[in-house]
């Protein structure tokens, strides 16, 4: 099922962008986890709408209603459902999409494959709002994973042609995490963030939109966790990765660059440091070797593409007339979706590594899903 992600732990995410309200059932989630709701609230915060010029003006406080799985601020080992409600919906703006669909975003395929029933308003299920509950998840998974001391965060490494500093792959401080996973729109190189916002408020004054990358790291993660082919770290993070509305490529390491280099220049030699453990003094890969962990920090990055929805006049077609038709589209949208998307990207990451045998237990074998 396509809106259900996972097997250890397992979130099924619902609701549509203007229906009565969102929200996440996670299964699997282990009992007795302290969960600090502040702290869920402060990741919702970073992804929700309506925060400055570079996100869409709708306003919703996007605040999660637990409905279970949770007593005394502790996980039950229940199914944890938290519903969220929808409150600032202009319909209005959708209504001549179901016959005029927008280039780029969802209504025409979702047209064809639900037979003109799919629910258009805001973009329906296929509604970047559906990333508030994968957020409220990954909130919950990451304190789990913190407890562990495993460390997720991620920044803007690019909007449009703009680039922000990336991260040095084979020392990534503790503090670094810490500042870029608690702020909204995150940068490493402070200068760079007013050259971003201010790319953004010119693609939204010449009603357009733009696109660039999130890049995302993982420190403390156990050596060994993973498996081989199908199973590996690699390609059960894009699965979850590419099922954000709007991501359009995933790269682990140095991904796509690394096919330029020699295996002498790619290889990241090893050594044993002062304790005795096995590190990398160059970290290509990404801190995945055969989609296994190999203990260093795991990097990656995810592409975003330009918001679909743009206000400018664009070439569409009536499906009803049968004729060519200018769209020019109406609403409240994201001139840059990649500032909200990085808490989103977090958060995937943090369910995914959720379903991997020992990653709770500092690698050693639970006997559970991934071998
Ligand atoms: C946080 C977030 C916000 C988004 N905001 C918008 C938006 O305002 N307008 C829009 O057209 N698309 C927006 N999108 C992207 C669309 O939902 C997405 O492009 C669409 O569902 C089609 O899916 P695809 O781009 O993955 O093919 C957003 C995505 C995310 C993750
Ligand atoms: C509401 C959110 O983002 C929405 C994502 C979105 C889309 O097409 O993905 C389109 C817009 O919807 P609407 O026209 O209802 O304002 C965005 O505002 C959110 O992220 O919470």
């Amino acid at each position: 099922m396509s809106s259900t992600w996972g097997e250890t732990v397992r979130i099924s995410i619902f609701g549509e962008s203007h229906g009565i309200a969102i929200g996440v059932v996670i299964d699997g989630l282990p009992a007795g986890e302290p969960i600090d709701m502040d702290a869920v609230l402060a990741q919702m915060k970073r992804r929700a709408p309506g925060q400055d010029k570079s996100a869409t003006p709708r306003k919703e406080s996007d605040f999660p209603k637990v409905m279970s799985g949770l007593l005394n601020h502790t996980t039950t080992g229940a199914p944890l459902c938290a519903v969220i409600e929808n409150t600032n919906t202009r319909s209005q703006d959708y209504g001549n999409l179901l016959d005029v669909p927008r280039p780029g975003h969802s209504d025409y395929p979702a047209y064809l494959h639900y037979h003109g029933f799919n629910d258009i308003r805001g973009g329906g299920h296929f509604s970047g709002r559906l990333t508030a509950p994968l957020v409220f998840a990954g909130a919950i998974c990451r304190q789990i994973l913190e407890r562990r001391g495993i460390r997720i965060g991620g920044h803007v490494a690019s909007v449009a042609q703009i680039q922000d500093t990336l991260f040095d792959p084979v020392d990534i401080p503790a503090e670094l995490l810490e500042t870029l996973s608690t702020t909204y729109f995150p940068v490493i190189d402070a200068g760079k963030k007013e050259a971003m916002a201010a790319l953004i408020e010119d693609a939204r004054m010449s009603q357009d939109s733009v696109g660039g990358i999130v890049e995302c790291a993982v420190t403390g993660l156990p050596a060994g966790i993973g498996g081989p082919l199908f199973g590996g770290i690699e390609p059960v993070l894009s699965s979850i990765l590419f099922g954000i509305p709007a991501v359009k490529g995933v790269e682990f390491g140095d991904g796509f660059g690394s096919c330029a280099l020699r295996g002498s220049q790619n290889n990241d030699p090893f050594y044993f440091d002062a304790d005795g453990k096995v590190k990398t003094s160059t970290n290509h890969a990404g801190g995945i070797l055969g989609g296994i962990t190999t203990g260093m920090p795991m990097v990656f990055r995810v592409g975003v593409k330009p918001t679909a929805s743009i206000s400018q006049n664009q070439q569409s077609v009536n499906l009803q007339t049968g004729e060519n038709q200018i769209l020019s589209v109406h609403g409240r949208h994201d001139p840059c979706i990649v500032p909200r998307a990085v808490p989103v990207v977090e958060s995937a990451a943090a369910i995914a590594l959720m379903n991997f045998d020992g990653i709770l237990t500092g690698g050693k074998s639970e006997g559970g899903w991934r071998a």
